[in-house]
């Protein structure tokens, strides 16, 4: 076609934001130079045997050039781009084969070296939908026509290009579904990560003391049930310890329950401070402690015991801290549950009875 059509009329505002839509939806203008565009219009160029040829991306107030061939400005003014005439009729090729017979069209600032434009031949490039998006174009300084098979040659460029965009589109549709599928993946990761601190701190809770943060006695229950943990235990011989507060009441009656808590936890303190990382402290009762010693004999476990006693004696409270403690040996054959506690447990009521404030070990014969 070398005659021009009539100036047509600018696009109406919504079509022109829906074009601006499409073309922002490829993320494409001001990108980096690319190698396939580039070929594309060298391509384009030795095809129309001319000396320069571009595509060109019409961006808001602007053309932007994705690649260019025989000159070296990267956009011009929206105003002045032959490619925004050719966008207005998308899937026709405009061909000006003579820009200075066209009085419409204002000289473009755009120079073929130091030569102006003379000719102009541009193929819309369309998204799948119809949104004319730019043109790819060649170009010339001198008025020139071109043949069928150029014109030919110029539209499989332009189908090559728009592939191009689509495959740009589908990479980035793919990056952002990959970013979005790894962000439900680590959302879903932060929900479990928060339901797993949460079993945890119920579990915590349901198996702690919460003034003192020693084991409770339903943790004690379960690792009665716990036949792998009670074998573990009786694998060697182990100690048990039963500690009780001397004269709690008169704390409490005297000092009021505030400053007895706080001695309760003093205590709890004392015990964890004197025990190795797998024993087993248990707040047992009000003011009852328990302490498993595992692998432990007597001797070494009545030195511990008097550890903790001697701690808890010098506790800086208002008040005079003391404890009494029983302790008793496993017996390999038996269940701690049953025999060893009830000789720690008389023990302990030794320890009361001769005066409080010491440790008392069972010294009752084994196998009676
Ligand atoms: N502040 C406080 N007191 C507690 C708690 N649990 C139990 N007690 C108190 O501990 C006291 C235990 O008193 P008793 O069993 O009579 O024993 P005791 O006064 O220590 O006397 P002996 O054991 O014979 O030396 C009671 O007054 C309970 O109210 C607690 O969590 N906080």
């Amino acid at each position: 076609m070398s005659a021009v059509r009539p100036l047509p009329l600018p696009p109406p505002d919504d079509d022109e934001a829906r074009r601006q839509a499409a073309l922002d939806a490829y993320a494409i203008v001001d990108t980096v130079p690319e190698l396939a565009y580039d070929d594309i219009v060298r391509l384009a160029a030795t095809l129309c045997d001319v000396p320069a040829a571009a595509i060109s991306l019409i961006d808001h107030e602007r053309q932007w050039f994705k690649a260019q061939y025989g000159f070296d400005r990267c956009q011009t003014p929206r105003e002045e781009a032959i490619c925004d005439r050719t966008i207005r009729h998308p899937g026709q090729m405009l061909v000006i084969e003579d820009l200075r017979a066209q009085s419409e069209f204002a000289p473009p600032s755009l120079r073929i070296g130091e030569q102006s434009l003379r000719f102009y031949a541009g193929m819309p490039l369309l998204s799948p939908d119809g949104h004319a998006l730019g043109a790819i174009c060649v170009l010339d300084s001198k008025p020139r026509a071109l043949s069928a098979a150029q014109r030919e040659g110029l539209e499989v460029l332009a189908r090559q290009t728009q592939h191009l965009f689509e495959l740009r589109r589908y990479a980035l549709e793919q990056r952002r579904l990959l970013s979005e599928r790894e962000a439900f993946a680590q959302r879903l990761e932060d929900a479990r990560a928060d339901l797993q601190r949460r079993n945890d701190q119920l579990e915590h809770n349901a198996t702690h003391d919460a003034l003192t943060g020693l084991l409770n006695r339903a943790a004690l229950a379960q690792l009665r049930d716990n036949p792998a943990a009670m074998r573990q235990l009786q694998h060697a011989p182990y100690t048990l310890m039963l500690l009780d507060i001397d004269h709690f009441k008169q704390v409490n009656d005297r000092h009021g329950h505030l400053l007895g808590d706080r001695a309760l936890r003093a205590v709890a303190d004392a015990v964890a401070a004197s025990i190795r990382q797998h024993d087993i402290a248990v707040r047992y009762g009000g003011e009852e402690f328990l302490v498993l010693l595992p692998d432990t004999r007597l001797a070494t476990a009545a030195q511990v015991a008097e550890r903790i006693r001697q701690r808890i004696a010098h506790v800086a409270l208002p008040f005079a801290l003391t404890v009494s403690i029983g302790l008793a040996a496993s017996e390999p054959t038996r269940d701690w549950s049953e025999r060893v506690f009830d000789r720690a447990d008389q023990a302990l009521y030794r320890a009361k009875s001769a005066g409080r404030n010491r440790v008392v070990v069972d010294d009752t014969p084994l196998h009676e």
